[in-house]
């Protein structure tokens, strides 16, 4: 359960009073997206690699840019993704409904999209620079 600075547990549900207070629960998300969303896990250590590969194949402030952008781009799609099931799950719970299901499977297609993307601008960006090497 959330904790109040003061070490209470919170049942906030109205706005945030100031920044820090934004941030913290900015950041509670963030937590829980790590510790509940395997396939974030795994995007964040292939996105990881990624940028270790590129510190060691010393990538253009360009090809940077672009391999931040896919990388950015998969797990905000992840974290839609799992608003999208949050929120129908709390809709319609273990029910079968047609609509979560389309809901569920869009949301995935999402992520399948931005993972695409990474793929390509990965080739695209790697490729090259590790051409340079030779
Ligand atoms: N309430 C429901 N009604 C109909 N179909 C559902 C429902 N819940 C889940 N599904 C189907 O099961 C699939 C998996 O749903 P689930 O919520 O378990 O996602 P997940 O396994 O966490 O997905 P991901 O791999 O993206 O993390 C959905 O893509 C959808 O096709």
């Amino acid at each position: 359960m959330p904790m109040a600075s003061n070490g209470k547990p919170t049942r906030q549900t109205g706005k945030n009073h100031n920044f820090w207070q934004s941030l913290g629960h900015a950041l509670e998300g963030l937590h829980v997206l790590y510790h509940l969303e395997r396939n974030f896990r795994k995007h964040l250590l292939v996105g990881g690699l990624a940028v270790l590969v590129g510190i060691i194949l010393r990538l253009t402030v360009n090809e940077w840019l672009w391999l931040t952008l896919a990388i950015f781009l998969v797990l905000t799609a992840e974290t839609l993704n799992t608003i999208v099931e949050a929120v129908v799950d709390l809709i319609v719970g273990k029910t079968y409904a047609d609509l979560a299901k389309r809901a569920k499977d869009v949301a995935a297609g999402g992520v399948l999209l931005a993972a695409l993307f990474a793929l390509v601008v990965g080739c695209l960006v790697m490729l090259p620079a590790l051409a340079r090497w030779f």
